[in-house]
């Protein structure tokens, strides 16, 4: 098998971190080669310097034998490396295939033929013709996915796309990812999910601290082999999660049929009732797209209700402010911290004292950046230097405010690695121990099944289904979001 991508001795430093020490990397034709590492330690960096968006400091990269310089992602593409990123880089008012026609500048008529016959081959059935916007989060995936094997790619670069897919959804993209081996192409696959990197990958590269670990071939590894790899002696204290019985008896939060319009004035939540009682976790499962950020903004107070009502702690609250709800004790995380919920401008210490009252000494900010596992461990650090996992766990500093009644939190762990995962529900399960209701809104169904009293099922704005954690299993819930999707 010939070599595609020979990297050799990386270094690349931000400032005093060192993101990439001395990394050797090889991409064989024909070949899945994972990216696995904590949060921080170098994946994203390692991906974007061979897509051209960062250059090394020290070291060389070849491709096909020749050394190359990348300063732009479109010297990499003219070398034929693609990347799909984690937030689909799609412009929401063209169809998908005016996207696809202008990313490999050719006709929309070639565009299309060529798009439906792939669609059709991997069983995806998008309509091509369709504006980005309408589209759900999994469909846009697939149209980057189209996009990529039409940019017939030496090199497919995914980082972290598969993370939240249903299983048979997930299946369809391996199986793209297969397709475009078959024709020579190597894929780098960065996931935090271990069991999917077995599976996926046939070599699996780990860093830790921008260091290369070691590189390990698919039949050689096991779970724990790779979490001692990515996190040291520190993955001997992952802990097993545990289902939690304690709710109380009085709703905290009700959903009164309630709609909700999204941006593009379409029904996004339909006539939605669910109640939360106090000190009970409840989880809302469903494939991304199906409302359930606008059910989250619309409870937040962000965008108003068509109909219905939300009675919070006995009071209706369908016409106060954000401000007011947050007065009252709601607290709201959005999915996408770099947008929403980081002032990625700031420092760590400026973000963190905005979100907490009173006065907060820098030790203090210490302790909550310790406790939180924001690496690195300086407080004075613009957010933006952070590492995707590491600006969410910044967002998180909203669990440690006072007064808090009702957590509404979309994907809160949709960037962390295993370790950060299992301390975020750790912080969930204790604070709804003290009696704070938690929606935990997520498409990753086995962290709603491990922590949550109930699960409700969501599609297209409805709920479908509403269970006991306990009387339920992840097939059934994968089944029922895509029976009415
Ligand atoms: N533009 C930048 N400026 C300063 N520091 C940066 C920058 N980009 C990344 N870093 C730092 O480099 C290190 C590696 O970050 P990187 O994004 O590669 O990690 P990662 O493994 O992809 O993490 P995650 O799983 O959280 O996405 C981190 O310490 C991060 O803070």
């Amino acid at each position: 098998m010939g070599v595609i991508v020979n990297a050799l001795n990386i270094v690349k430093r931000f400032g005093s971190i060192i993101a990439l020490d001395n990394v050797s990397i090889q991409i064989f034709e024909s070949e899945i080669l994972g990216l696995l590492g904590e949060n921080g330690s170098g994946k994203s960096t390692f991906a974007k310097i061979l897509y051209g968006v960062y250059t090394p400091d020290k070291g060389v990269i070849e491709i096909n034998g020749r050394r190359v310089f990348l300063s732009s992602p479109s010297d990499a593409k003219k070398l034929g490396i693609v990347m799909i990123s984690q937030r689909p880089q799609l412009i929401d008012e063209l169809t998908a295939v005016e996207n696809i026609a202008m990313f490999l500048n050719i006709s929309i008529d070639a565009v299309y033929r060529k798009a439906l016959a792939i669609s059709k081959d991997l069983g995806i059935g998008i309509d091509l013709r369709k504006p980005v916007y309408m589209l759900s989060y999994t469909e846009k995936q697939f149209v980057e996915l189209i996009k990529s094997i039409m940019a017939r790619p030496k090199l497919l670069i995914v980082d972290e796309t598969t993370t939240y897919l249903p299983k048979d959804v997930r299946e369809k993209f391996y199986r793209a990812l297969k397709t475009i081996n078959l024709s020579g192409a190597g894929v780098v696959f960065i996931t935090h999910k271990i069991p999917e990197a077995i599976e996926v990958c046939d070599r699996i590269a780990v860093l830790r601290n921008g260091k290369l670990v070691g590189i390990f071939n698919k039949g050689d590894v096991d779970v724990d082999m790779l979490r001692k790899a990515m996190f040291g002696e520190r993955s001997l204290y992952i802990e097993k999660r545990e289902v939690r019985q304690v709710v109380g008896d009085k709703p905290m939060l009700i959903l009164d049929n309630i709609t909700i319009f999204n941006e593009y004035k379409l029904k996004a939540v339909d006539n939605l009732s669910l109640n939360v009682y106090r000190g009970e976790i409840v989880s809302i499962v469903g494939i991304a797209g199906n409302g359930q950020k606008e059910l989250c903004e619309g409870i937040a107070g962000f965008i108003p209700l068509a109909r219905g009502r939300i009675i919070f702690n006995g009071i209706d609250i369908s016409r106060k402010s954000v401000y007011e709800r947050i007065s009252m004790g709601i607290r709201y995380i959005p999915e996408d911290p770099f947008r929403d919920s980081v002032a990625t401008d700031l420092t760590l210490y400026e973000n963190i004292r905005m979100f907490l009252s009173g006065k907060i000494s820098y030790d203090d900010v210490i302790r909550y950046v310790k406790e939180l596992g924001i690496y690195p461990l300086d407080p004075k650090i613009k957010a933006y230097k952070l590492s995707g996992g590491n600006i969410q766990k910044t967002s998180l500093i909203r669990l440690y405010q006072n007064g808090i009644k009702l957590i509404i939190a979309h994907n809160p762990t949709r960037m962390l690695d295993e370790a950060s995962s299992a301390m975020v529900l750790k912080k969930f399960r204790e604070l709804s121990s003290h009696g704070i209701s938690i929606l935990l809104v997520t498409e990753d169904i086995e962290e709603a099944l491990s922590i949550s009293d109930r699960i409700a099922v969501i599609s297209r704005g409805r709920i479908r289904a509403i269970h006991s954690s306990s009387d339920i299993d992840l097939d059934t819930i994968e089944r029922e979001m895509t029976e009415y999707a």
